[in-house]
């Protein structure tokens, strides 16, 4: 890591027993815009969240400029396999927008350009950013403490076959990364409520990311036309 990177212990503190804030927007979505996201991100803080996720090199960069807290950065490229962050090529446009943290894929699959998540690692502490691996099992998790990700999120929990489908939030995972990894663990995926996300925090998560609870208005309309229409 070079001088300039942040350090881990820094952010962690200012994210403990916080909310992360993930402030994204599906293909084809009226919220996908920019401008758009960037007001999100300005509600979540003055809603009084510790940091902001995010998704693609230009709405890093808008965040980062509108916002005074640490901005998580990803970009999702593609629908299928490893799509959060797959390549350094990706990892690296999201530092150079302005992201403190790297959110990345690190599941046990294959990249699309063939590197591995230990060379993920190297190249955004070499950038002078951290990295949060999305996992979806313990395993994984482990594997990702042990590859040097300075946060282990359990984002892809119930999205990769192999880990548990569910609507609740996977705090089993929380709770067995937490007892095995020295890592902050980040609880990340399907919290809806603000108890879920109190849960995830007792079940030992150092920081809790939402996303559609609060960001995702098409998502939430269609939960309750969905229940309305039986
Ligand atoms: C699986 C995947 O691609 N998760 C993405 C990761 O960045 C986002 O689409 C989620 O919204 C985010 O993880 C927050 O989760 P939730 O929206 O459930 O609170």
């Amino acid at each position: 890591m070079t001088s300039s990177a942040p350090q881990p212990s820094g952010l962690a503190a200012l994210l403990k027993g916080r909310l992360i804030v993930s402030c994204q927007a599906p293909p084809g979505d009226p919220m996908r815009h920019t401008g758009t996201l960037v007001r999100m991100a300005r509600a979540a803080q003055a809603g009084g969240a510790a940091a902001v996720r995010v998704n693609g090199p230009e709405v890093v960069a808008a965040a980062a400029a509108a916002v005074d807290l640490p901005v998580i950065g990803l970009w999702k490229d593609g629908g299928t396999g490893v799509y959060i962050t797959p390549s350094v090529r990706h990892a690296l446009a999201v530092v150079e927008a302005g992201a403190v943290v790297v959110a990345a894929d690190a599941t046990a699959r294959p990249r699309p350009d063939g590197s591995t998540f230990t060379e993920l690692v190297a190249a955004v502490h070499e950038a002078g950013a951290l990295v949060m691996a999305d996992v979806s099992t313990l395993g994984e998790g482990r594997e990702a403490a042990a590859q040097g990700a300075d946060f282990v999120s359990t984002t892809l929990s119930g999205y990769v076959p192999g880990s548990p489908r569910q609507t609740a939030p996977d705090l089993r995972l929380v709770t067995e990364l937490a007892a095995s990894v020295r890592t902050p663990v980040i609880a990340e995926g399907r919290i809806a409520t603000p108890a879920q996300a109190a849960d995830a925090l007792a079940a030992g998560a150092l920081s809790v990311v939402v996303g559609t609870a609060i960001t995702a208005p098409t998502a939430l309309t269609r939960r309750f036309v969905d229940e309305l229409a039986g």
